[in-house]
């Protein structure tokens, strides 16, 4: 007979609904304090199934990794034409398409030889921000928040287009804040799913008009049509295309034929949102956490002077020698899991787990957030101890399962490498060649801590702060 993991019932669920929506990670651990570490319930016409323990957590991703490589789709994905075909992050299943953008992806992105290629374009938008910030007068406050999403978009554009999306040095200007407003608006849009598209009571609220719908793909279209379109005609217009010699990603999925310019729109989009998002999350935490506290502070700036060269920062000895700065990143991907739910997975086939049935379609969530603070597997949890990272072996690559910033197995994040690259080299050179102070020379302790989700985890206030050049 088919038995399902324990869990809530309906008026359970309904007495935690406004948590579920609003702060699900908390809610979802909550819940499982009191029905297991793998527990389901209903939620509107959907099954949820909650991973809330290492060892459940390895049984979906680890043990049975392909039955639970599915994706549930946000309903605007059925309204958007080809977005299926064209999505690495919400494709339903492990297919061709998602294969085939995965293997491009790695071969100009994710790989160690294209992070080795594009050293340079991490370096050279993170200087182009810092000389960007030398120009500030003294006691001008930044949005240092908009300013490093701006920096990290640019690094991949111009990984996957040799593009930047933004002019930095245009900080505040009209093309830059239309740009911000745009590509966050597509951010909020497309990642506020997840249990609110599960309810029935909720879809009346209507999200997601055709209308709305329309608008964010013009956005998105607007955001990378011209760059696509100039691609292909200069393309054309190449008489000998090995005279390039490396290509991007753009030149690829362009030449392979596969994608409609729409769907390169689409998959441009994604990447970008993938690798922004949660990196300006962790950013911004990180830089938090240690303007708070200062010895941590002078211990990473200890470390990061020695991986200058001239004036610059070398990547590869801030990669090799800074430990303690790489165990601050480290501390902070798990104190404030920028993704405390992964990407919810679905199950493609119905599965025995535990002696349960796991059936065909539930929504599998694994609370990462949940298991990266329990005491049972950490000490002094909620703590921000960095120095728990320096004698130990666990690694961020998804082979602890106590600790999952990047998820682990077939959906595994990708980018998790390029995202700690682009931390070490953003956070490294901003602490290296600035001091920041809060506005009116308030207390770093007072910093709002509060968190607020949509799918990522962020700070909800932003960070603004005072950059004062350092001697
Ligand atoms: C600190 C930064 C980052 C964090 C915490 C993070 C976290 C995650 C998580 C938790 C998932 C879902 C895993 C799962 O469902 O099991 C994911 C998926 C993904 N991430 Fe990241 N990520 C980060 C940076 C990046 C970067 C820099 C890129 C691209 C360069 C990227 C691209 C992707 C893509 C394409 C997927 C979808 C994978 C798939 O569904 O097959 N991420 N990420």
């Amino acid at each position: 007979a088919r038995q399902l993991p324990p869990g809530p019932n309906q008026f359970h669920v309904m007495s935690y609904l406004s948590q579920l929506i609003y702060k699900p990670h908390i809610a979802l651990q909550t819940l499982a304090k009191a029905y297991g570490p793998l527990m389901s319930f209903q939620l509107g016409d959907q099954l949820m199934v909650v991973a809330s323990s290492p060892e459940t957590a390895k049984e979906f991703c680890r043990t049975h990794d392909r039955i639970f490589s599915g994706r549930h789709l946000p309903s605007v994905y059925h309204i958007l034409p080809g977005t299926i075909d064209s999505s690495i992050v919400l494709s339903p299943e492990c297919g061709k398409a998602w294969k085939l953008l995965r293997t491009i992806g790695q071969s100009c992105v994710f790989s160690s030889r294209a992070m080795e290629t594009n050293t340079w374009i991490r370096k050279a938008k993170v200087m182009d921000t810092v000389n960007h910030l030398r120009t500030k007068q003294l006691g001008q406050v930044v949005n240092l928040e908009d300013l490093m999403f701006a920096t990290l978009a640019n690094i991949i554009s111009s990984a996957l287009t040799a593009k930047n999306l933004f002019h930095i040095e245009g900080e505040g200007k009209e093309d830059y804040k239309e740009m911000m407003s745009l590509v966050n608006e597509v951010i909020e849009k497309t990642t506020t799913f997840g249990l609110v598209d599960f309810l029935p009571i909720l879809k009346g609220v209507d999200f997601w008009s055709n209308g709305k719908a329309m608008d964010m793909y013009r956005k998105i279209k607007l955001t990378w049509g011209g760059i696509i379109q100039e691609r292909r005609a200069s393309t054309k217009n190449d008489q000998n295309p090995s005279s390039k010699t490396s290509q991007d990603f753009l030149d690829i999925v362009l030449s392979d034929g596969t994608f409609s310019e729409d769907q390169i729109a689409i998959s441009l989009m994604e990447l970008l949102i993938g690798a922004t998002d949660s990196t300006t999350i962790t950013t911004v935490w990180l830089i938090v956490e240690l303007i708070k506290n200062p010895e941590m502070l002078s211990k990473v700036r200890e470390e990061i002077a020695q991986a200058v060269e001239g004036d610059e920062l070398n990547e590869s000895l801030l990669s090799n020698n800074c430990n303690y700065f790489q165990a601050c990143i480290k501390e902070t991907l798990r104190l404030h899991v920028p993704a405390p739910l992964l990407v919810p997975h679905r199950a493609i086939e119905t599965c025995k787990v535990n002696n349960y049935t796991i059936p065909k379609n539930s929504m599998v969530l694994v609370n990462s957030w949940g298991i990266a603070r329990d005491p049972k597997y950490w000490e002094d949890a909620t703590i921000f101890k960095p120095e728990r990272f320096l004698d130990s072996n666990i690694g961020y690559r998804g082979t602890h399962f106590e600790y999952l910033p990047f998820g682990t197995g077939l959906r595994m994040c990708p980018g998790s490498a390029v995202a700690f690259k682009n931390i070490q080299m953003l956070v490294g050179s901003l602490l290296h060649y600035f001091d920041w102070s809060l506005p009116n020379g308030d207390d770093p302790i007072s910093i709002d801590m509060s968190e607020t989700y949509l799918t990522t985890l962020k700070k909800e206030k932003p960070l603004l702060l005072v950059p004062k050049l350092r001697e």
